[in-house]
């Protein structure tokens, strides 16, 4: 069967703040060689469930088991073989796109001759070979930054890689690169991805989990979303009165 990469148990995360919990007993599996979209509208519960993943959160109950390990016991064993591509870019003004790739390399502890392979599979896979050397200030709007951080994480590669919103707010062209890049990467890694494009998680992935207010609505390929949701009615969610998913 199918291998599961990460697997989320009874997570509970409620904030003092908040009237309601952030991610409320969620339960959720994703899979190896399988790119998973973790669709949601705005405050769902996709980062606050990331950043446990990711280890830099720490769950009120339940936990988040990385490739077997407990991200609130084993992190060290866990942070190796994983990337968090976050939702803002982490980049540096005066750095090219090629030192990012050398900095962030052996950051993640790769050697130089490992840093310097990966970064020029990566950059010539998300077609930066004519920005190699720009920086990062310079690189045009935010859809080159976002596949120079989109690539970053891919560095080492992880057996774990999620990708907090990560074509949100780039342009058509820049969404397809950043598409073809999971697809290429997509075999012998947990791919997570969270998005609240309906469109991008039909179209980028094996499996789409929707989550809302916190908790799992539903799960399964998109194919079976549809096939379940299409049959003589439309599934509306009505998410706070004013955003809403058609599976159609
Ligand atoms: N550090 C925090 N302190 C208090 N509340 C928080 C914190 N982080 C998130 N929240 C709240 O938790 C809820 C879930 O937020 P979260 O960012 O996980 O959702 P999301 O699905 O990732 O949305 P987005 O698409 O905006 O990133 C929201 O109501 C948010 O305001």
């Amino acid at each position: 069967g199918m291998e599961v990469g990460v697997a989320v148990k009874d997570l509970f995360k409620h904030f003092k703040n908040n009237p309601v919990p952030s991610v409320d007993h969620l339960s959720v599996d994703f899979y190896k060689n399988q790119i998973t979209a973790f669709l949601g509208h705005n405050g769902a519960g996709k980062s606050t469930t990331m950043s446990v993943m990711a280890g830099l959160l720490a769950a009120d109950s339940g936990t988040v088991y990385v490739n077997g390990y407990d991200v609130h016991k084993d992190m060290d064993k866990i942070r190796k073989n994983f990337s968090l591509c976050p939702q803002h870019d982490i980049l540096f003004d005066l750095l090219t796109v090629k030192q990012h790739m050398m900095f962030y390399g052996r950051l993640k502890g790769l050697t130089m001759a490992q840093t310097t392979k990966d970064s020029m599979a990566i950059i010539r896979d998300l077609n930066l070979i004519n920005k190699i050397n720009t920086p990062s200030r310079e690189l045009s709007g935010c859809g080159m930054k976002r596949l120079l951080s989109i690539g970053i994480a891919y560095l080492g590669s992880p057996l774990v890689i999620v990708l907090d919103e990560p074509s949100t707010g780039v342009d058509a062209h820049t969404r397809r690169s950043i598409w073809a890049l999971l697809q290429t990467y997509r075999n012998g890694q947990t791919t997570i991805i969270s998005t609240h494009a309906m469109d991008e998680a039909d179209y980028v992935s094996d499996r789409i989990a929707i989550i809302w207010k916190g908790q799992l609505i539903c799960s399964g390929s998109p194919m079976f979303l549809k096939k379940t949701f299409s049959k003589g009615y439309r599934l509306t969610v009505e998410l706070y009165g004013y955003y809403y998913y058609h599976i159609i």
